[in-house]
């Protein structure tokens, strides 16, 4: 519990690396439970974006006393956090894809959330197929002019569709449950034992699990009998998916499909859903943003029917999503572990070194994104797309880097362009005046007090 990771904090120390002093078993956690009990009693009226300070309000103090690279731990796991964009180009510059794994402390603790994280040797390529498989699947629809959707929708018998749509209501919101119970277990992730610091969260988590699993299981396996009548869903483009070819090797089975909901859920529907959730905050505020897309949307769309190549030509939407990511990331957040040892200017980053890449520090770095940085400015994204002007290439990352980044990207962006579009031409929106702005973490960049918005139809 001690000894070993003590060997790594002092090799990290030898090779430069400083940090706030631990102490035993809670490494760095006190002072970071105490740190966030003060910014969070300060949710406020006024609305501001520089964030940072606010939600990892430890990681800004502590980059004040020993820079933007540095170490901290949690319990008795040490951890090299960077905010640093070149120093993490270094470091990424000569590391294989396989050299890099998730942080090990996180697996046990998340286990109920993602099953997949056992592919931890890099990204499961199953997984990864049947993420953008739907994407080709949507694409291939739309070109073969298959309208069926509803049609087939009608054929499914109407006691089984309501019946699923019960169950799939109660799976979301066990796997809410579980996300709560398991946000607060995991503010002690890397405490020894720490299974018996939270018994109820940690049960509560694993039971919900289970029930999720056997729910998600249930609905799978009556999917399966229903030959012959397919819903066109997320899950039915998963199940055709892993059926594709019929090899062994492309197959999905059960469990890896019941694994794909609890991540379609996780890492899917939660950052795209806060993405869309932090739009809807930023254009209430940002009328003539909403004016402008719509008037996009009436342009690309018109009254047809939205298809794939329509959502590519929506460029405005496009800057209006990245820079909410800039402002406002959903997954605040990227974690490595270093899987053999790295050199970088001289020093040796040891194998088996936990890293926390903090995103919203980079996103609100001014030195990276200039005096504007707190400022909401799509436009930034006109000239430059990918990067919106950020003076490193590393410096913006909403969906990681490297060989474990996002497997969602290319969906996420059709949902969000696809949902942001249906609202857009029904409703125009501002901002309630009883909304109190309050981001914080909770796994996920989330508005913890809601977004209370008034709507109005077109
Ligand atoms: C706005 C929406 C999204 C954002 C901001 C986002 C962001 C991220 C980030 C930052 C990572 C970590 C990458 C890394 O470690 O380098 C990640 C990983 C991942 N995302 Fe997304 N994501 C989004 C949507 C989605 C969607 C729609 C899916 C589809 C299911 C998805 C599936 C995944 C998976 C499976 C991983 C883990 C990859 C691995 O470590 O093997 N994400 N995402």
């Amino acid at each position: 519990c001690w000894v070993l990771p003590n060997q790594a904090y002092q090799k990290l120390r030898r090779n430069g690396f400083s940090g706030p002093t631990p102490s035993f078993p809670l490494g760095n956690i006190a002072d970071m439970k105490k740190s966030l009990r003060s910014s969070s009693s300060s949710s406020s009226l006024s609305i501001r974006h520089d964030i940072h300070s606010r939600v990892f309000p430890y990681f800004s103090l502590w980059q004040k006393l020993h820079g933007k690279v540095f170490i901290y731990w949690l319990g008795t796991e040490p951890f090299l956090y960077i905010a640093d964009p070149e120093f993490l180009r270094k470091i990424s510059a000569g590391v294989m894809g396989k050299s890099w794994g998730k942080p090990t402390v996180f697996k046990n603790d998340r286990k109920p959330m993602f099953g997949y994280v056992k592919h931890d040797g890099g990204i499961n390529h199953k997984h990864a197929r049947s993420v953008d498989g739907p994407n080709h699947l949507w694409k291939a629809r739309n070109r073969r002019g298959d309208r069926n959707h509803e049609h087939s929708r009608r054929d499914h018998s109407e006691d089984e569709l309501r019946n699923e749509l019960r169950k799939r209501k109660e799976v979301f919101k066990k796997l809410r449950a579980m996300q709560m119970a398991l946000f607060k277990y995991t503010r002690y992730v890397g405490v020894p034992f720490s299974n018996f610091m939270c018994p109820y969260q940690n049960s509560e988590a694993k039971k919900l699990g289970k029930e999720i699993d056997a729910m998600l299981l249930s609905i799978i396996t009556s999917r399966k009998s229903n030959v012959g009548q397919p819903q066109k869903d997320l899950l039915s483009l998963l199940m055709a998916e892993s059926q594709v070819g019929g090899s062994s090797e492309k197959k999905l089975t059960t469990s890896e499909l019941v694994d794909e909901c609890k991540t379609f859920f996780f890492a899917g529907h939660e950052t795209t859903a806060l993405a869309l959730t932090w739009t809807l905050l930023l254009l209430a505020m940002h009328t003539e943003w909403q004016n402008q897309l719509r008037e996009e949307v009436k342009e690309v769309i018109g009254d047809g029917e939205i298809d794939a190549t329509m959502l590519a030509r929506l460029k405005k939407m496009g800057w209006v999503m990245n820079e909410v990511l800039r402002l406002y990331s959903p997954a605040p957040n990227v974690q490595r572990q270093a899987r053999e040892d790295i050199r970088v200017d001289g020093a040796v980053i040891p194998s088996g070194t936990n890293m926390w890449i903090d995103l919203v520090s980079m996103n609100h770095d001014r030195s990276l994104w200039g005096d504007d940085v707190y400022e909401f400015k799509p436009e930034r994204f006109k000239d430059d797309s990918l990067y919106g002007g950020c003076k490193h290439k590393m410096g913006f990352l909403p969906f990681g880097f490297g060989g474990r980044m996002c497997v969602g990207r290319n969906l996420s962006m059709l949902e969000y362009k696809i949902v942001l579009t249906l609202i857009l031409t029904r409703f125009s929106f501002s901002l309630s005046p009883n909304y109190c702005h309050s981001p914080s973490i909770m796994l996920s960049l989330r508005p913890t007090q809601g977004l209370p918005l008034i709507f109005q139809q077109l």
